[in-house]
């Protein structure tokens, strides 16, 4: 794993929690994207080297809107960047871990993206995100 690449955060509103985490951090969210496949909206800032993803959801089946109803707002995910994700999935699936997905996905900000079942670890759900080459 190269590095956090972000820490996503479920939330109910973005028109509430943008301006709550740009005083927060000090700093402009520089990326809204709404990822139709995953129901959900996203808010992006820049910390150092990683970032914050708020996420608010688009629709019931998201699983964001699952989430929300069952814990409320909070950390939802860690996600780590990769250099290869199809060889980190092949890597941990052979370690025992367990894939939500048998193909990485088009996630938010440019990335290919899978996850981890948080009952593998330790009840954090892990999203692998690699940088799609432009
Ligand atoms: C891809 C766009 C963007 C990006 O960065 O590019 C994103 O990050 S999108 C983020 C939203 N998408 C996802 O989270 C996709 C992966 N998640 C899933 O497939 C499900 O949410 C899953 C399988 C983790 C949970 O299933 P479900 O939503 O159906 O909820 P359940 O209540 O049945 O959960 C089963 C079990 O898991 C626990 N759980 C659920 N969510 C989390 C979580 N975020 N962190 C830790 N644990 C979680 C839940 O409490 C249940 O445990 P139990 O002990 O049975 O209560
Ligand atoms: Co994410």
């Amino acid at each position: 794993m190269l590095k956090v690449e972000h820490i996503g955060i479920a939330v109910q509103s973005l028109q509430v929690s943008i301006p709550l985490f740009e005083k927060l951090l000090n700093t402009s969210c520089y990326k809204q994207e709404t990822v139709a496949s995953e129901y959900v909206e996203t808010a992006f800032f820049r910390q150092g080297e990683t970032k914050i993803e708020l996420l608010e959801a688009t629709g019931g089946e998201s699983a964001i809107a699952r989430f929300l109803e069952k814990k409320g707002e909070g950390i939802h995910h860690i996600a780590f960047e990769v250099n290869d994700i199809r060889e980190e999935m092949a890597r941990l699936t052979a370690e025992g871990f367990t894939l939500l997905q048998a193909e990485p996905k088009l996630g938010a900000d440019n990335k290919l993206v899978c996850f981890l079942h948080p009952k593998g670890t330790n009840g954090v759900l892990v999203e692998l995100c690699q940088e799609i080459e432009k």
